[in-house]
């Protein structure tokens, strides 16, 4: 881990400003409920940032609700929560403007609004000449001042509009101050902007001697670096979103912003604690947004400390610095090894470890490592199927013992008509020999039904195992997924993937065969089979 201090700001005077909220939820396809923004805001808040952008309070009838709900029922330990608004309309007056009375009635004590910085866009958006602009700045700005509010004020197209008119740009800046704006925010709207040309143009407007924020998109892909140039150049308040949720390609992502400047630039903005659940709480704002993570986030994702390169584990096996540059508990995040064509020794031996397995024994790595490519050749992939490498490394290690043999399996589908639109149905038979602890080989034959062929088969190997083993009753095939691939010669072969749980943990199988069904059945047979040489599914599993 390398760390630098670069700036002779105080850290304990730096604003993590968080605009998931309001920015984030500009983000096709999200919709947040007043419920959702309540647990966000807790979640933002526990994490440690200064300020919670809630929303527009008067623009959406949601927005308004949030603001009344966070007074009864959000009590905030440590953020401050911010009601966003813009400037008065053209040609009125602030202390008659709805908006801006929207923005009061929200009764936060911060408030930051957008104002137009860009001449083009004061001239042909607004409509309006850039001395109005100006006196829209300062009414508000002084009215919002005057009812006792803190206030931040948004410049828009700062920067697009300091390239087309600097004089003017400052002078936003300017009368956003002296009207008593407590930071003027720097805005890359368009987000077109790179790290390169940050850095003038925020010298430029920190020369008018007011503290200066930045808010940054990611339409170059820059929004992070940028948001960082601007600190390198003196900002003190840097704004963002959990997992960069924004209009068009988004924002600067908070997590990432905060990873950066605590771990590599080395200010403690959050406690040790804070910053461990930094993994948490970008994982639970997905959920709630409903957005799939991003398993290549840095500092936070799924695949942030994945190591799948036999030349990186075999490193990662002497020291894990050696390829990582944090250590991942330090922002909650865990590292973890992938068993692929691509292993080596080392891969195998660290996830052998992992899971419990003594593979110190080179030759016996190396085995389980040639078995694993010989399969990952045939079509198997266990990056994501765990629980069928363990099986793989038991039945290597001579320590598979099978509580259930299958000794044959049918399935059949058929279209019934019905009385409106008929229906599929599908019959699976299953033949097996379970091992009763108690009373030694039991023959069992049972007849399963579903609305599919896997669906049925999974019933039928839950009837027959049940009897012995009635813990199988609490696993559920929770997701499945089918590949169909090429391998090597001209055959397809289908590769499907089950996860199964017990309610209180996940487990990944993979099957391979010439079908669907065929590749269906052996992950479903695999994950019964892991479940129960676990004691999944019992009140004490083996661990
Ligand atoms: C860069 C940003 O992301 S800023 C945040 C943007 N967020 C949003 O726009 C989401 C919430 N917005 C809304 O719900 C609506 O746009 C409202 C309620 C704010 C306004 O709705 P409407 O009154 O129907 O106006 P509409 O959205 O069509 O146009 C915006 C108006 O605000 C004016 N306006 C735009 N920016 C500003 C500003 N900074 N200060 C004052 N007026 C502004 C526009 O000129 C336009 O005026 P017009 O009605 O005279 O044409
Ligand atoms: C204020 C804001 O969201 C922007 O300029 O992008």
């Amino acid at each position: 881990m390398t760390s630098r201090e670069v700036l002779p700001l105080a850290p304990e005077t730096f604003h993590l400003f968080d605009t998931t909220l309001r920015d984030g939820a500009q983000q096709e396809g999200l919709r947040l409920s007043v419920a959702d923004k309540l647990r966000i805001a807790g979640l933002l808040d526990e994490l440690g940032v200064s300020f919670i952008e809630g929303g527009w309070p008067g623009a959406n009838p949601n927005d308004t609700a949030f603001f009344a709900a966070a007074r009864d029922q959000l009590q905030l330990r440590s953020a401050h929560l911010v009601a966003f608004g813009s400037t008065r309309r053209a040609g009125g007056s602030a202390a008659t403007d709805p908006l801006t009375q929207a923005l009061l009635d929200a009764g936060t004590e911060y408030v930051c609004i957008v104002a137009k910085s860009h001449d083009r866009h004061v001239t042909d958006a607004l409509r309006t000449t850039l001395e109005e602009n100006l006196a829209m700045v300062q009414d508000t700005v002084s009215h919002l001042v005057s009812q006792g509010r803190h206030v931040f004020v948004d410049c828009e197209h700062f920067f697009d509009g300091y390239r087309s008119n600097p004089g003017y740009a400052l002078d936003v800046v300017r009368t956003a101050a002296e009207a008593g704006a407590e930071v003027v925010v720097l805005c890359d709207t368009n987000g077109g902007m790179l790290p390169s040309q940050m850095g003038d143009v925020v010298s430029a407007a920190g020369a008018i001697g007011v503290d200066l924020g930045i808010h940054c998109h990611n339409d170059t892909g820059c929004a992070v670096a940028n948001s960082l140039a601007a600190v390198e150049a003196g900002v003190m308040h840097v704004q963002g979103t959990i997992n960069g949720y924004g209009e068009r390609t988004g924002n600067a992502d908070l997590t990432t912003v905060i990873g950066n400047l605590q771990l590599k630039f080395g200010w403690p903005l959050l406690s040790e604690r804070q910053l461990a659940s930094l993994t948490r709480t970008s994982h639970a704002v997905a959920e709630i947004t409903n957005q799939a993570p991003h398993a290549r986030q840095p500092y936070v994702g799924h695949s942030s400390f994945a190591h799948k390169a036999g030349l990186h584990a075999s490193a990662i096996k002497v020291d894990p610095d050696l390829y990582q540059h944090i250590d991942p508990m330090v922002v909650g995040n865990d590292m973890r090894m992938l068993i692929s064509d691509m292993s080596g020794r080392a891969n195998i031996q660290i996830k052998g470890e992992q899971l419990g397995f003594d593979l110190s024994d080179r030759e016996l790595a190396a085995r389980v490592t040639e078995a694993v490519k010989q399969r990952e050749a045939a079509g198997y992939s266990y990056e994501a199927a765990d629980a069928s490498f363990e099986l793989l490394l038991r039945s290597q290690l001579g320590e598979l013992e099978a509580p259930f043999e299958i000794s044959s399996w049918r399935v059949l589908t058929e279209h019934r008509p019905g009385e409106a639109e008929g229906e599929t149905y599908s019959e699976a038979t299953v033949k097996l020999v379970a091992q009763d602890p108690e009373t030694g080989p039991k023959r069992l034959a049972v007849v399963g039904e579903g609305n599919g062929p896997v669906d049925a088969l999974d019933d039928a190997l839950t009837q027959a195992l049940a009897p012995v083993f009635s813990q199988v009753e609490r696993f559920k095939l929770l997701d499945y997924r089918v590949r169909i691939m090429e391998t090597g010669g001209t055959d397809a072969v289908t590769r499907t993937l089950i996860d199964m749980s017990d309610g209180s943990r996940t487990w990944t199988t993979v099957g391979v065969g010439g079908n669907v069904i065929e590749s269906s059945w052996e992950a479903l047979a695999d994950a019964y089979l892991h479940g129960l040489v676990n004691g999944y599914g019992t009140h004490q599993p083996k661990q």
